[in-house]
């Protein structure tokens, strides 16, 4: 297995290139979080631009290094606009970063995630309930039809959504990102888990979302596992860091795109994980 050193060194080097190339990931993303989502990609470096209609896609997932797709709130474009922004992203092999939000509720939501199976994301970016009811709807291990999603929020463990998580990367050959109070992150060979965060990141809206988008932006410059494990570690201090300076949601929020801004590359490299074969 690759060391800890090595990784640490990849998540350096990867901050480092995101702060000096300014790259630039597009997104398709939720009308309820779009603007933290873009604040937190430039927050860290990267460029953002979010799109609604299919040829504006077309034309991100092939100018950007990487997209982020969320499927937050679905409006009737999204018919069009989503399964074509996954066909042009898998047939140019442009690394994508989808967060399956809600999956479960509704038709549309669901006729579309199932297309996306055979276009493989990149990285999957859900909490425990999206990532075991994700695997269910694509018939893989660990998922499971009665699964609780309540809505965007997580009621499932991380550890539950594990084998969900292994068997999701394995399908996809890329990565699969599990957040939460401590967060999972699996190539489906390798499984990191990664410490830290804050309870107000429950008590805001685009914790989740933002994390996608800029999971997105370290895409465009690292492979899948050493993006989705960057940004995690990356959120988990800044998370930390702004719940000591502040005394709610509000303010946790402001001071956690600053936290994001001023983390170095070396603090981010040294916040707490494990690692494991699995
Ligand atoms: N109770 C918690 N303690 C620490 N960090 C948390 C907690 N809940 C969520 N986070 C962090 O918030 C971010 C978003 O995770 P989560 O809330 O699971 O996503 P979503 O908003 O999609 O449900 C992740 O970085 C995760 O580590
Ligand atoms: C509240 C809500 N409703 C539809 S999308 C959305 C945002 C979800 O954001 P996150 O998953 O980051 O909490
Ligand atoms: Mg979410």
């Amino acid at each position: 297995m690759v060391s800890k050193q090595e990784i640490q060194s990849k998540i350096r080097q990867t901050v480092e290139m995101v702060r000096r190339t300014n790259p630039i990931a597009g997104s398709i993303t939720n009308s309820v979080t779009i603007n933290f989502v873009a604040n937190a990609q430039l927050a860290v470096g990267g460029s953002a631009a979010m799109v609604y209609l299919p040829d504006e896609a077309e034309f991100l997932a092939k100018a950007g290094g990487a997209m982020y797709v969320n499927m937050g709130t679905l409006l009737p474009i999204y018919e069009e606009t989503l399964p074509y922004a996954a066909k042009v992203l898998h047939e140019t092999g442009k690394p994508w970063v989808l967060d399956p939000v809600a999956v479960g509720i509704g038709s549309l939501r669901t006729q579309i995630l199932q297309q996306f199976k055979e276009y493989k994301p990149t990285i999957i970016r859900g909490n425990a309930s999206e990532i075991i009811a994700l695997a269910g709807l694509w018939g893989l291990d660990g998922g499971t039809d009665e699964s609780n999603v309540r809505g965007v929020d997580s009621t499932d463990s991380v550890s539950a959504a594990k084998t969900a998580a292994i068997a999701l990367a394995k399908w996809t050959g890329g990565a699969v990102a599990v957040s939460g109070e401590t967060d999972l992150i699996t190539d489906g060979s390798i499984m990191a888990v990664s410490y830290g965060g804050s309870h107000f990141m429950e008590k805001i809206t685009g914790a989740g979302c933002s994390l996608g988008g800029v999971v997105a932006v370290y895409a465009t410059a690292t492979s899948p596992f050493i993006a989705a494990l960057t940004a995690s570690a990356l959120y988990n201090l800044a998370g930390k860091r702004a719940e000591l300076k502040v005394d709610g949601p509000g303010s946790f929020q402001v001071q956690f795109l600053d936290e994001l801004y001023k983390a170095k590359a070396e603090e981010i490299a040294g916040n707490s994980f494990d690692m494991e074969e699995v």
